[in-house]
C-alpha cells in the first residue's frame, strides 16, 4: 500500500497524509477527462492560451507561496523553489504566445500527389496520463501540461506519493486560471493503479518522467495498449574539460550543476572528465567549489543545498559511495552524513572511480561527483559515451574544432559548450539510450501529443 503523504525532508516530520482515490473514484475522474475533452479539444487556441496566460500570473504572484510548499515537501532551497515556480511562468506564456504557430497547418506540395489541396492539421490524441516525479515537482508537470493543454489535449496526472500538495496546488491552479473543469486532474493514486489507468481506452497516451523501472513498466504496458509515450528517464552527464577552457567558470558550473537540487537533478553533471593538460587545477578549484557550498535549512536563503528528499535517497547515495571506496575510490570532500535530523548528504568528490564501482555506470542522485582524467578529445568523448545514459552533455572548450567534435560525437539529447544543461521552452528536451526517447518542450513538445493528420484535397 502506497503511502501518500507530506514529510519534511530537513525535520523527518510528517506533515499530512491522504488517501489513495478508490478505483470507483479513478473511473469518474477519467469519465470526466474523457467528457472534457470532447469540448476542449474544439476550443480556438486563443482561449487556451488566455488560460495559459492566466496560469502564467498565478504561478509568478504566488511564487513565494508556492516555494515554501514545494521546500516543505521535498526539500529543495526555498530559492530554487521559488525559481522553478516562475520558470513554469516562463513557460506557460512561452506556449501562450507559440502554440498556434506551432499548430498551424504545414502546407504540403499538392501537386506533387495530384491534389488541389494538401496540407499536414495537427491534431490533439486525447486524455493523456503523465506520470512524474518529485524532483522539480512543478517544472516537470508543466513541461508537458503547458505545450499538451495547448495541443488540445487533456491531463491526468499521477504525481510522486511524497509531493500530494504540489500535485494538487497543480490541479487547482489550471482551474484558477479558468481551464474547462476535467481538463487537468490530479488523480492521488499509488503506482499500482497505473496500469489500470493507463489500459483504461478513454486514456490516449502517456508519458513519464522518472526511474527506469517505472519507464520501462509504463512502455510495456503502452505498448501492448497501442499507445504513444514519452519517456524521460535518467542521466549521468558528462563535463569535460579541455585544456583551452576557462577552467575558473567551468569549475564554478560544475559545482553548480552538481550540486543543483540538492544533487537531484537528472541533467546535472554526475562525471567530471578533465585533459590531464588542466586536470590539476580543475580538481582543485571544483574540490575548493563544493566545499564552499553552505548545507543547511532549504527554507534559509543563505543554504545552497538542502537535505535530500527521502531516508531512501540519501541510503541510496551512501551506498553507491561506501561501493566505491569500499573497491579503491578517494574522497576528496564530503562523503559523511551530518549529525542531526534531516536527510542531509553533503557536497562529496571521488576520484579513482574505475568500471568495477557502480557509481561508474549508476546515476547518483545527490551532490556526489566522480572525476576522471584523459588524454585528449577522442578519450574525453569515448569516456564520456561509456554509460548506458545519454540525457544531457557538457564539454569546455574554446577550440572551434573540438566544439565540433563533441556536438557531433557526444551520445546525448543536449550538449552545452561552456555551459551547464538547463532545460528551456525554447528548446527540446529529451533523451538517447536509455535515458528515454521523444521529446518535450519547443514545438517537439507541443507535436509529442499531436496526430499529425494528412490532408489531399481535390
Ligand atoms: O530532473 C530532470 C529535469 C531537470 C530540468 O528539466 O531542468
Amino acid at each position: 500500500m502506497t503511502t501518500i503523504a507530506t514529510t519534511n525532508p530537513a525535520t523527518e516530520r510528517v506533515e499530512q497524509t491522504f488517501d489513495a482515490l478508490s478505483e470507483d473514484a479513478v473511473d469518474r475522474y477519467v469519465g470526466r477527462a474523457a467528457e472534457a475533452f470532447a469540448s476542449y479539444r474544439l476550443t480556438p487556441v486563443g482561449g487556451r492560451a488566455a488560460w495559459m496566460s492566466a496560469a502564467a500570473d498565478i504561478l509568478d504572484e504566488e511564487a513565494d507561496r508556492i516555494g515554501a510548499m514545494v521546500t516543505a515537501e521535498m526539500g529543495k532551497t526555498f530559492t530554487a523553489a521559488r525559481a522553478e515556480a516562475r520558470k513554469c511562468a516562463h513557460a506557460c506564456r512561452y506556449y501562450a504566445e507559440h502554440a498556434e504557430g506551432f499548430l498551424a497547418d504545414r502546407p504540403a506540395d499538392a501537386e506533387a500527389v495530384g491534389a488541389s489541396g494538401a496540407y499536414v492539421r495537427y491534431q490533439p490524441l486525447g486524455p493523456v496520463l503523465a506520470v512524474m516525479p518529485w524532483n522539480f515537482p512543478l517544472w516537470q508537470v508543466i513541461r508537458f501540461a503547458a505545450p499538451g493543454l495547448m495541443a488540445g489535449n487533456v491531463g491526468l496526472l499521477k504525481h510522486a506519493s511524497n509531493v500530494p500538495r504540489t500535485a494538487l496546488f497543480l490541479e487547482d491552479l489550471f482551474r484558477r486560471a479558468g481551464f474547462p473543469e476535467g481538463v487537468f486532474q490530479t488523480l492521488l493514486i499509488g503506482s499500482r493503479q497505473v496500469e489500470r489507468v493507463l489500459r483504461d481506452p478513454r486514456v490516449r497516451a502517456a508519458t513519464l518522467t522518472g526511474s527506469e523501472p517505472a519507464g520501462r513498466s509504463v512502455a510495456a504496458i503502452a505498448g501492448d495498449e497501442v499507445k504513444p509515450t514519452v519517456l524521460e528517464l535518467g542521466g549521468s552527464d558528462p563535463f569535460v574539460v579541455m585544456p583551452s577552457a576557462d577552467v575558473a567558470a567551468a569549475a564554478e558550473a560544475a559545482a553548480t550543476s552538481r550540486c543543483l537540487n540538492n544533487g537531484q537533478s537528472c541533467i546535472s553533471a554526475k562525471r567530471f572528465i578533465a585533459d590531464i593538460g588542466v586536470a590539476d587545477e580543475f580538481e582543485r578549484r571544483f574540490v575548493e567549489a563544493m566545499r564552499d557550498r553552505t548545507v543547511g535549512d532549504p527554507m534559509d536563503e543563505g543554504t545552497d543545498v538542502g537535505p535530500l528528499a527521502s531516508e531512501q535517497g540519501r541510503a541510496d547515495v551512501e551506498a553507491l559511495v561506501a561501493d566505491a571506496v569500499g573497491k579503491g575510490a578517494t574522497v576528496l570532500c564530503g562523503g559523511e552524513r551530518p549529525a542531526g535530523p534531516g536527510w542531509f548528504y553533503p557536497p562529496t568528490v571521488i576520484s579513482g572511480v574505475t568500471p568495477e564501482m557502480r557509481m561508474f555506470h549508476e546515476e547518483v542522485f545527490g551532490p556526489v561527483a566522480s572525476l576522471f582524467r584523459v588524454r585528449g578529445v577522442s578519450e574525453a568523448v569515448e569516456l564520456a559515451n561509456a554509460t548506458g545514459f545519454g540525457l544531457g552533455s557538457n564539454a569546455w572548450t574554446r577550440e572551434p574544432d573540438e566544439q565540433e567534435r563533441f556536438v557531433r560525437e557526444l551520445d546525448a539529447g543536449q550538449v552545452f559548450i561552456n555551459g551547464m544543461t538547463t532545460s528551456y521552452p525554447e528548446l527540446p528536451f529529451g533523451g538517447v539510450k536509455r535515458s528515454g526517447y521523444g521529446r518535450e518542450l519547443s514545438q517537439e513538445g507541443v507535436h509529442a501529443f499531436c496526430d499529425a493528420k494528412s490532408v489531399w484535397i481535390k
